[in-house]
């Protein structure tokens, strides 16, 4: 893969004296997520405006797709480099469609295209174009205002994409809710993306790779597992935290490969004497979850599977972190969590029990030790 973004020693100094970025040089690959991430001040922002030329730097070169930047025309360079931030900026007196169609109309695409493309990039960040697209921006929730932003910064197509702090607006769990969907529209655009963040648990969920800033420069840059199993300096080690086992949890999503498979029977089935087990998952005729039943009651009764069966209250979507995982199943005192393929109850796809979530957590840990030596990975912290 060819490189998209290449810093080359390149520092900015404000006019008041301020060294905001110090000598730095890093390149990100094409259609790689790289997130910046570090405190207040360190010079996050700065690096990202110099890659769409909002701020010059004062020594240095930036490469973009090969080309040198500063010979690049600033308002042609920004056409090229999707720019989303936290005030997302979207235009009060337009619609959310109007406003996601925008940048394509003014690039000269016909305003029936233009509309078409943004309905179904607003399809794609989770809005549903006849519902949200006819509304202003005020009637919108944060989450679903980010949601328009990020609609809006991949109309162009470009192929790079600038995110400031995207989600630092929204509460806890509708931040959770957009870094998956983002991950989910990452892997199909593909593009080369500077996500600047300064929450850890974002950069190494979302990151392929992680650039920790201290000031004005990178203290570590690589991957979230090394950078949680094998941080380089103890300033780094302090930022990601002493938990990082525990973080470990919260950035190791629940994959098809870590579920059991019980027995399962369907609402419409007469029921069963024998379930073979001391209780079976419960599928609509879709093979949707709908719950579950004991093996006493299907034993006890008589009727379907559908006039006994219980709703399923502890489910949740393939992907979901493990700490998503262990959360439910202390919410619900469950031993065991049916995991759909959608966020509605979708598609069955198996159960988590607490011995597969920490087989789940084992694989995380070798797939890390992979990469550094063993003994810098601290499993006390795990609990
Ligand atoms: N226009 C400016 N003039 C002078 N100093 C500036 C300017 N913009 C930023 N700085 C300073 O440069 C340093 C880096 O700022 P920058 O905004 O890049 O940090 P950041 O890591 O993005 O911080 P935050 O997470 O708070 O946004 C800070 O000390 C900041 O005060």
């Amino acid at each position: 893969m060819g490189r998209m973004i290449r810093f080359e020693r390149v520092t900015k100094r404000y006019a008041d004296g301020t060294t905001a970025v110090d000598d730095l040089s890093f390149e990100v690959a094409e259609g790689e997520l790289v997130t910046l991430v570090g405190p207040s001040g360190c010079g996050k922002t700065t690096t990202m405006k110099m890659v769409n030329r909002l701020t010059e730097p004062t020594e240095g070169r930036i490469f973009v797709d090969g080309q040198d930047i500063a010979d690049v025309d600033p308002v042609r360079l920004r056409r090229r480099i999707g720019y989303v931030i936290q005030q997302v900026g979207l235009f009060p007196h337009k619609t959310v469609l109007e406003n996601t169609a925008t940048v394509p109309h003014l690039l000269g695409v016909k305003r029936s295209a233009a509309r078409a493309r943004a309905a179904e990039l607003l399809a794609l960040v989770g809005l549903d174009p006849s519902v949200h697209g006819d509304r202003y921006p005020e009637q919108l929730s944060g989450g679903q205002r980010q949601r328009v932003g990020v609609a809006r910064a991949l109309a162009a197509d470009p192929p790079v994409l600038l995110m400031d702090e995207p989600f630092g607006a929204v509460d806890p769990v509708v931040r959770e809710h957009l870094q998956s969907e983002f991950l989910k529209l990452q892997s199909e655009v593909r593009k080369t993306v500077l996500f600047v963040t300064h929450d850890i648990e974002e950069a190494v969920r979302l990151g392929d790779r992680i650039a920790v800033y201290g000031q004005g420069r990178i203290e570590q840059f690589d991957a979230p597992a090394t950078v949680l199993g094998a941080p380089a300096t103890p300033y780094v080690a302090d930022f990601v935290g002493a938990d990082r086992g525990l973080k470990r949890l919260s950035v190791t999503p629940v994959e098809p490969g870590d579920l059991e498979q019980p027995p399962v029977v369907h609402l419409d089935d007469a029921l069963p004497r024998e379930l073979g087990s001391r209780w079976a998952v419960v599928l609509d005729r879709d093979d949707n979850l709908h719950g579950w039943i004991s093996a006493e009651q299907a034993a006890r009764t008589s009727g379907t599977v559908g006039d006994h069966a219980r709703r399923m209250e502890a489910w949740l979507p393939v992907g979901a972190s493990l700490k998503q995982a262990f959360a439910t199943m202390l919410q619900h005192d469950a031993g065991w969590i049916a995991v759909v393929d959608g966020e509605e109850r979708g598609r069955f796809l198996g159960v988590l029990t607490p011995a597969r979530l920490h087989e789940a957590l084992r694989r995380s840990i070798d797939a890390d030790a992979r990469d550094v030596p063993r003994t810098d990975v601290d499993l006390e912290t795990v609990g």
